[in-house]
């Protein structure tokens, strides 16, 4: 039998406080990252039980889903500006929360503040080789820097909290292996799109996926990170990619990465962070990347991936009697006739952001393609929100929000905006 280890092994072991004769593991967790969204009851049995938070050093939190991304120049109190109360009062109880238990916080008047997934790796907070966990199910992002990351449920962010651990079972392991290059044109979210369009979205129900191969190894962070950001999306608990000197040199000089000799010391241990050459998988698929090309989804859901040459589809496509209900339901949803080519959908609506694809590299990517013309009168909604902060503020120190604007886009602040619904 191989002894050799996958990378999500190699992790995995390194974090294993406890395992009991059920099988299920305690697992160690570096990094804990905290929303509004799910932390409010979790702070709240904290309270209850009289309970601190472990490892406040280890915890970071921000507000990202239920901010207005209007401007914040007027910005005097969440009290006053946000209008919604559900809304309100999730950021209000956040900020009490990270005062009442002495946590790092980027609120609404910090230029570091953003989407949690956006946050972690600007930060240097997410690093390889670590666990990462947030109550949110997108968490798969930080997977890019061959942490094991993934999405958790209340009551465990308030486990989380309380004791810097986690109970789970170990998942098997699946390798898509992207074998040569991009053809130009092709993106990162093309490539993951696809591969859901490949095994769907409960291909990955079980799994780790390990995203390797030539035309991974060839992408940017940012690139990764939205490939491992959707890794959920294929159905699995996380996404990983091998962390390489593309990852080092992203991390080096943040503000929470290692520095001097420690620095020395984390890239020593980071580059054991593979998948041995006699490791098993699970699954191992392998496709080609000159297979892939532009791909855009045209119902509700990432399974319905196609690529842009194709059709919107019709029921008759589908042999699965399930997947002929959905397709249905998602052509009525979308209000679209089978058999109209892609190309040829009109555009109502456009928002380019989320933890998906709101980093510097796509906002520099879609200010290329609008950089020049105008919105069509039919599109009544474009906007662009930046991922964070600090993504904003080096978007308009390069002009990309000029750009936009003189498109006939709406330059928003950072948050989850069209996103969260
Ligand atoms: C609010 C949160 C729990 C949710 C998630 O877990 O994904 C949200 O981020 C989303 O993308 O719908
Ligand atoms: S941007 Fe969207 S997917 Fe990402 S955390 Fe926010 S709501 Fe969830």
């Amino acid at each position: 039998m191989s002894s050799g280890k996958t990378l999500y092994d190699k992790v995995f072991a390194d974090h294993v406080v406890h395992k009991d004769e059920s099988g299920s593991y305690l697992l160690y967790i570096d990094r804990h990252l905290v929303h509004e969204v799910t932390s409010p009851q979790a702070f709240e049995g904290l309270a209850n039980a009289n309970r601190k938070v472990r490892r406040p050093d280890c915890t970071l939190a921000t507000v990202d889903h239920n901010i207005p991304t209007v401007s914040r120049k007027n910005f005097k109190s969440i009290a006053t500006f946000i209008k919604q109360d559900d809304s309100r009062l999730q950021v209000q109880t956040l900020e009490d929360n990270v005062k009442a238990f002495d946590l790092t916080y980027f609120g609404m008047t910090d230029s570091r503040q953003g989407i949690v997934h956006v946050v972690g790796p600007e930060q240097g907070f997410t690093l390889p080789g670590t666990t990462v966990v947030c109550g949110d199910s997108h968490t798969s992002t930080h997977g890019a820097f061959g942490a094991l990351a993934f999405g958790i449920g209340t009551s465990e962010v308030e486990h989380v909290l309380a004791t810097q651990t986690i109970i789970q079972a170990k998942s098997k392991n699946m390798r898509i292996t992207i074998d040569g290059e991009l053809s130009p044109g092709v993106t990162s979210k093309d490539l993951v799109l696809h591969v859901i369009g490949v095994i769907g979205t409960a291909g990955g129900t079980g799994c780790v996926i390990e995203f390797a191969g030539k035309a991974i190894r060839d992408l940017s962070m940012e690139a990764r990170m939205s490939i491992c950001n959707m890794a959920i999306e294929g159905g699995a608990r996380a996404g990983m990619i091998q962390p390489d000197q593309t990852c080092f040199d992203y991390i080096k000089g943040r503000p929470l990465a290692p520095k001097g000799a420690e620095w020395e010391k984390a890239v020593k241990y980071w580059k054991t962070l593979y998948s041995d050459e006699d490791a098993v998988f699970d699954y191992d698929i392998t496709i080609k990347a000159s297979d892939i090309i532009p791909t855009i989804t045209w119902g509700n859901s990432p399974q319905d991936a196609l690529p842009i040459t194709g059709k919107v589809p019709s029921v008759d496509d589908f042999k699965d009697p399930i997947a002929k209900k959905g397709c249905q339901t998602a052509l009525n949803y979308m209000g679209l006739i089978s058999g109209t080519p892609l190309t040829e959908l009109q555009i109502d609506k456009v928002f380019i952001g989320s933890c998906t694809n709101s980093r510097m590299e796509d906002l520099r990517a879609a200010a290329r393609v609008v950089r020049g013309y105008k919105k069509a009168d039919t599109v009544k909604e474009a906007l662009v929100v930046p991922g964070s902060g600090l993504i904003k503020k080096q978007a308009e120190a390069e002009g990309l929000d000029k750009i936009f604007e003189a498109a006939g886009f709406t330059w928003r602040e950072a948050g989850c905006s069209m996103c969260f619904i």
